[in-house]
C-alpha cells in the first residue's frame, strides 16, 4: 500500500515544543510502572523510547498526555502541564492503542467524527487519509482493517490536528517491511518539520535509521538517555582466545578490563582496547589465538543493557 506524498508544511510559532519529566513516578499497588524518571524529550529529533515489556512505556506516554494521573513528580510540554491546557489533537496527536477503534464505522468517519471534536476541518481528514495510504479504504469498516490498516490509521489521527507534538507507542507492530520503511520517513519528516516525536518500542531493531536519539529504561527507571551515535560507539568489546584464559582473566582485572567467557569456549573483553590487550599478554607471557574487536550490533547493546532489567527472561514468569 503506497502512502501518498504530502508536502512538508510551514508552522510557524508551533514548532519547538519540549517534554520533560521530573521525577515521575506511577504506582500501582505494590507495582512501580514508572520509577522516578527524570528526562528531556527535544524538538526536531525522532525520540526513540525504549524498554523490554513491562518496563513502564504506555503509562509514561500515557502521563504525558494527562489521561494517567502520576503518583509522584510531574510531566510539562512546553512548561505547561498537559492538564491545565485545552486539551486537543492540535497540541498533541498520539497513537497509543490502534485496536482502541469503533470497529463498525468507516475510517473517515472515524476520523470526520475526531476532526469534529477537535474542531479541525473535514478536509483534513482526506489529507491524512491519503497521506498514511488508507484513500482508498477510506469507506470501509475498520472492523475488516488489518493490523498494519489500524496502526496507519491510528497515525492518521495523530497526525489529524498538525500538532507540534507527537507520541507513538509500537508504531511499528503489524507492519510490513514497506510500512516500517514508510513509517520511518513519515518520522524522520515529522521531526525534520521542527517537532517533537517520542516513539516507544521494544525492539531496538525498529529504532535504526529512525531515531536519532534514544532513552532507554527498565522495570520504570531511566537506563541510558543518549544520541544512537554515543549509545552506538560504546559498544565496543574484544574477543580474545588463550590457552590461558583464567590468567589472562586477572591479568585483564587488574587492569581495568572486565572478560567474560563466551560460547565458543573464548573471552569476551570490555573495558580495554585490542592493543592494551596484546601487550599485556605479551608481558606476561600469555599466549594469544585470538584478539579481534567487535563491535555489538545495537539490538545486542540493547539487550545487554536491559538484561537485568527484562521482567520475563526466557518467557518465565515471576
Ligand atoms: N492500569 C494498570 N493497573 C495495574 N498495573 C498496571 C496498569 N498499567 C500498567 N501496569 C503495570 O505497570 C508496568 C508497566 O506497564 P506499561 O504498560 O507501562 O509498560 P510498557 O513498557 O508499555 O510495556 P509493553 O511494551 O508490554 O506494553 C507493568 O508491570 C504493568 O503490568
Amino acid at each position: 500500500m503506497a502512502a501518498g506524498a504530502t508536502p512538508a508544511r510551514h508552522r510557524p510559532g508551533s514548532v519547538g515544543e519540549v517534554i520533560e519529566l521530573h521525577a515521575l513516578t506511577k504506582r500501582y499497588g505494590p507495582t512501580t510502572a514508572v520509577d522516578d524518571l527524570t528526562l528531556t524529550v527535544r524538538p526536531g529529533h525522532v525520540t526513540g523510547f525504549l524498554g523490554p515489556n513491562g518496563a513502564g512505556k504506555s503509562t509514561t506516554l500515557r502521563m504525558i498526555l494527562g489521561l494517567t494521573r502520576p503518583t509522584g513528580g510531574t510531566v510539562t510540554v512546553a512548561g505547561v502541564r498537559f492538564v491545565d491546557r485545552p486539551r486537543g489533537l492540535r497540541h498533541a496527536g498520539a497513537l497509543l492503542d490502534a485496536g482502541d477503534v469503533h470497529g463498525g464505522r468507516s475510517a473517515a468517519a472515524h476520523l470526520t467524527a475526531l476532526a469534529r471534536g477537535n474542531g479541525i476541518g473535514r478536509a483534513r481528514v482526506d489529507e491524512v487519509l491519503r497521506e498514511v495510504g488508507l484513500a482508498g479504504v477510506a469507506r470501509r469498516r475498520i472492523g475488516g482493517f488489518s493490523l498494519g490498516m489500524r496502526q496507519r490509521l491510528g497515525i492518521a489521527a495523530a497526525l489529524l490536528g498538525d500538532p507540534p507534538v507527537l507520541l507513538f507507542d509500537e508504531p511499528f507492530n503489524g507492519l510490513d517491511p514497506e510500512g516500517v520503511r514508510w513509517v520511518r520517513d513519515l518520522f524522520r519528516r515529522l521531526a525534520g518539520e521542527g517537532r517533537t516525536v517520542f516513539v516507544s518500542s521494544h525492539l531496538m531493531s525498529e529504532m535504526e535509521n529512525c531515531a536519532d536519539r534514544l532513552v532507554v529504561i527498565g522495570r520504570g527507571r531511566l537506563i541510558a538517555e543518549q544520541s544512537l551515535a554515543e549509545f552506538a560507539g560504546t559498544r565496543t568489546s574484544v574477543a580474545v582466545r588463550t590457552p590461558e584464559a583464567a590468567a589472562l582473566t586477572a591479568v585483564l582485572a587488574a587492569e581495568g578490563g572486565s572478560a567474560h567467557p563466551d560460547d565458543a569456549g573464548g573471552l569476551v573483553v570490555t573495558g580495554l582496547t585490542a592493543e592494551r590487550i596484546g601487550d599485556l599478554a605479551l608481558a606476561h607471557r600469555i599466549a594469544l589465538h585470538e584478539l579481534t574487536t567487535r563491535t555489538a550490533s545495537l539490538e545486542e547493546a540493547f539487550m545487554e543493557l536491559t538484561a537485568a532489567s527484562v521482567e520475563y527472561p526466557g518467557g518465565k514468569t515471576r
